[in-house]
């Protein structure tokens, strides 16, 4: 058993020598991704692996070597990534597509049915094996620490972590800080602990996408402690960034700023009691929705997957609008900073 816990991946691995080179290496103790730009080939070379070397051994990825976009996404083979807020909405999204292009991911959630039934959706889609659900309040340092404990028992190791869960209340506004700011930063350095290099906990490096907004750019006039809670996450995210660089952890720290999108959570925008002092302000909600749009999930989970994906990205800050993707260029001096002089 040579080859015990090394992750192969082989192109073309539905039939002939593919077929062959995969089946040595899986006799060998390795689990393989199967790719393949022949689906059919590829789901019944899977079925045959299944049936001698169980279903956990192998994945079938449908894949044409001739997109470099493509194969870049199937290095995600073999990962393992930790969602929060993954029961609905984006982090269900931002799971299905992470399930999709290879990875197993631990979906955590506060909402224990909404958990079960995102995991009840995979499983049927991807297999049991590749996904497990936790139930998980963000805003506990004992339930996050235990959820990434329970995660590294079953897969081995944690490659991505997306700190997405997120909340909107105007009124509890101490809750939104707790769960949008402070969960981010308890999950970032939870995840730093496994995955940095070097520090003797056997991290090998990775990434991390801590979900902000475009309110975390610019000012939502009805939440304005979302906004600010959104603003810290794009801060923190970008100082942890160069401490990550600088301490040579050997994991990226990006944060995903999406405009509108179609998810529960914009129920707040006609949720007079969750708007605190500012419930006068919440017929403007229809105006700003009209001016802005609203985004589809896959939509937005095909942008997560870019900033998972480029390894030349720490400490970026992407957009997501109707309009366009785009990176934001922060000045990198103060006197580059756009301002008015005053007199
Ligand atoms: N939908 C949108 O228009 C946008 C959403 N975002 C952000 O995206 C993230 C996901 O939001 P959506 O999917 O839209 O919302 P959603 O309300 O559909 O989903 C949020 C998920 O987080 C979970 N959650 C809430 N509090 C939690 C806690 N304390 N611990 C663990 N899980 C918890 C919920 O149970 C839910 O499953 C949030 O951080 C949100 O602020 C950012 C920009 C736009
Ligand atoms: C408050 C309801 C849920 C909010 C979800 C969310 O985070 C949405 C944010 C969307 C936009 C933020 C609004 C203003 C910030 C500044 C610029 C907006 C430009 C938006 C655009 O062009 O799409």
């Amino acid at each position: 058993m040579a080859l015990s816990g090394k992750i192969a991946l082989v192109t073309g691995a539905s039939q002939g020598l593919g077929k062959g080179f995969s089946d040595v290496l899986l006799k060998n103790g390795a689990k393989v991704a199967l790719l393949d730009v022949n689906e059919t080939a590829g789901k019944n070379a899977k079925a045959d692996f299944d049936k001698e070397y169980g279903e956990d051994s192998t994945i079938f990825l449908t894949c044409d070597v001739t997109s470099y976009e493509h194969l870049k996404v199937m290095a995600l083979s073999g990962k393992i990534a930790l969602v929060t807020g993954a029961g609905q909405g984006l982090g269900k999204g931002f799971s299905d597509i992470l399930l999709k292009n290879g990875a197993k991911v631990a979906l955590l959630d506060i909402n224990e049915n909404a958990g079960k039934n995102a995991k009840a959706d995979f499983d049927k889609e991807y297999g049991k094996d590749r996904n497990i659900f936790l139930t998980c309040d963000v805003t506990s340092n004992a339930q996050l620490k235990d959820a990434f404990q329970k995660t590294i028992e079953k897969f081995g190791r944690i490659d991505i972590v997306s700190n997405n869960a997120g909340i909107v209340d105007e009124t509890n506004w101490e809750k939104t800080v707790e769960v949008n700011l402070n969960g981010v930063i308890r999950g970032t350095y939870l995840a730093l602990e496994h995955m940095k290099k070097g520090s003797g906990g056997g991290g090998e490096g990775g990434v991390i996408i801590n979900t902000s907004s475009m309110a975390g750019l610019g000012p939502l006039l009805t939440s304005p402690v979302y906004t600010a809670s959104k603003h810290g996450v794009v801060g923190f995210t970008r100082a942890m960034a160069e401490a990550s660089s600088v301490s040579g952890y050997g994991v990226r720290i990006n944060a995903f700023c999406p405009s509108f999108v179609k998810t529960p959570i914009l129920d707040f925008m006609k949720n007079e009691k969750a708007a605190g002092q500012l419930g006068h302000l919440q017929h403007l909600s229809d105006k700003i929705l009209a001016k802005t749009g609203i985004l589809e999930v896959p939509v937005v989970a095909e942008r997560f997957l870019q900033l998972v994906t480029d390894e030349e990205k720490n400490g970026a800050v992407m957009m997501v609008t109707q309009e366009c993707t785009a990176y934001m260029n922060f000045p990198k001096d103060f006197k580059d900073a756009p301002k008015t002089i005053l007199p």
